[in-house]
């Protein structure tokens, strides 16, 4: 597979070195200040475009792929305000877009615990849930959007809750889900529920222990997708 690399930082420069072990060809490595060789590759030839840059980039770099044919597998976070933009694009240009905010198998497991915590949770009175992640200094957003998704998977099935916000900031209600977002190196990424009583406390953590399964998991979408069309998730990916 011919693979175009749409921000070559930490994540890219993972991503690529995994796929090259897996017999993929490297087709660019785009960055901020090489753009211009985009204009120098041939679309036709590229079978999947990785796209892992930044909040404000995301959106141009996805456009860039999409229309021109590419199915693009997007991992980039905190622009997800402008999604509905992609989406007319994809069904506009019949293409395949990608999106997960965390490509690790085994945040994704955490994801679905977290939703089946929550169900029991919401059964009973006296836990006050909260959220908190920790990353790297690097990290350009705030929460991160695993939290967000996990939040939201909070939210969707705890019936006291219907938002959350960043602690230090006001919450929109009363009901509204706190996340505590700590930037600490090298934290590749940990997200840590609690439902807290006076009682007890319960507690899950997932602990990324390197960078590793994030681009595992965003090659194996790539490998997957081919073929593929419309907006997909890992929902689609998985068969859990
Ligand atoms: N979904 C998931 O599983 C995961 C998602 N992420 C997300 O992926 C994104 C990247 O993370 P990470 O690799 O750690 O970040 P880095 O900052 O290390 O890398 C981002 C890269 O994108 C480049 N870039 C910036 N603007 C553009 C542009 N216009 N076109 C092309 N490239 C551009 C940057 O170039 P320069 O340095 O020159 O500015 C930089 O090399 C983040 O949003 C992060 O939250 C991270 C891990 C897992
Ligand atoms: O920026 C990172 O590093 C990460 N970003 C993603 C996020 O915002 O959830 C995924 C992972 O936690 C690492």
């Amino acid at each position: 597979m011919d693979i175009l690399i749409l921000g070559y930082g930490k994540m890219g420069k993972i991503i690529s070195e995994i796929a090259e072990t897996r017999g993929h060809r490297i087709s660019g490595k785009i960055n901020i200040d090489n753009r211009d060789e985009l204009n120098s590759l041939d679309p036709s030839k590229i079978d999947v475009a990785i796209e892992f840059s930044q909040p404000e980039a995301a959106v141009e770099n996805i456009s860039w792929a999409m229309t021109r044919g590419i199915p693009v597998v997007s991992g980039t976070t905190g622009w997800l305000d402008r999604k509905s933009e992609i989406e007319i694009l994809t069904a506009k240009h019949n293409g395949s877009f990608f999106y997960a905010s965390n490509y690790s198998i085994g945040v994704n497991i955490f994801f679905k615990v977290n939703e089946f915590l929550a169900k029991l949770m919401n059964e009973i009175s006296g836990y006050q849930a909260s959220l908190e992640e920790i990353h790297h200094t690097e990290k350009k957003d705030a929460p991160s959007g695993t939290a967000i998704t996990l939040a939201e998977g909070i939210i969707r099935n705890v019936n006291n809750l219907n938002s959350w916000h960043l602690n230090g900031q006001s919450p929109e209600s009363e009901h509204s889900l706190p996340i505590t977002a700590k930037r600490i190196d090298p934290a590749p990424g940990t997200h840590i529920i609690r439902y807290s009583s006076e009682i007890d406390q319960i507690e899950i953590t997932h602990t990324a222990h390197s960078r590793q399964g994030f681009a595992l998991g965003a090659i194996l979408v790539a490998e997957w997708i081919l073929g593929k069309k419309g907006v997909l998730s890992m929902d689609d990916f998985l068969s859990f």
